[in-house]
């Protein structure tokens, strides 16, 4: 029987590399399409079309959300959440939901969540925050810690590779290894070495989706 390809989508090439050298390459294929949701979103669907894959993983380093994501971990998104899709009011932020233009939440599939979380048991499970801009004050952690009190990371392009995925019906899920903590900015303080060497060490997992 015919096994379609798993489709792991990247920002830069660095982290593409990371995962690609542990997998076998007819199985899955990793992309880098660049940085933010609007690249990932683009890149993804350009990559999906005319081509039949199982599913579509949205993969990279992030930032934690402190006591809730440790540094050199991984995450598993359970919901992949643009954070910043919306309008500021003097009461507070109104996501697209309150204006009536679609939804800024989008599930990963329980089936690759499960299968994910069952090969990397260490692994914290979670929201997963899309923002276009990497935060980098302690009130803009703080606001959003608290608007989304499930939420364990932020990175910038979850929500546009589920977006693309959602459009042609392909399973989705996103799969972070933590680089940095979310809060002042800081960035001397990023661990990117450990959060590719988490990234290396999750390859396998990727090959083992259904
Ligand atoms: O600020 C810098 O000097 C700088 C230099 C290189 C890269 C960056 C990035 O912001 C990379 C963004 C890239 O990594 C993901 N990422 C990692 N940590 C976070 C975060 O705390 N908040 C949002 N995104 C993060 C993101 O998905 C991008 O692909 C900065």
């Amino acid at each position: 029987m015919t096994s379609y390809p798993i489709l792991v989508v990247t920002a830069v090439t660095a982290e593409a590399d990371a995962v690609r050298a542990h997998l076998d390459p007819g199985n899955v294929l990793v992309e880098a399409v660049g940085v933010g949701p609007a690249a990932a979103a683009a890149g993804t669907a350009r990559l999906l079309a005319g081509r039949t894959c199982r599913a579509v993983l949205s993969l990279g380093i992030a930032g934690g959300f402190p006591g809730r994501a440790a540094v050199g971990g991984l995450v598993i998104g359970t919901r992949s959440i643009a954070a910043d899709l919306g309008a500021e009011s003097p009461d507070g932020f109104l996501p697209i939901e309150e204006l009536g233009f679609g939804t800024s939440i989008l599930e990963s599939d329980p089936q690759l969540v499960k299968a994910l979380q069952s090969s990397l048991p260490d692994a914290v499970s979670g929201d997963v925050l899309t923002l276009a801009t990497v935060t980098g004050t302690a009130a803009t952690a703080d606001r959003l810690a608290t608007r989304f009190p499930d939420a364990v990371a932020e990175a910038m392009e979850g929500y546009g590779v589920a977006i693309a995925a959602a459009g042609v019906g392909v399973p989705f899920a996103e799969l972070r290894a933590i680089s940095n903590p979310i809060g002042p900015r800081d960035r001397a303080a990023w661990r990117l070495g450990d959060a590719f060497a988490a990234l290396r060490a999750a390859a396998p997992a990727l090959a083992a989706l259904p």
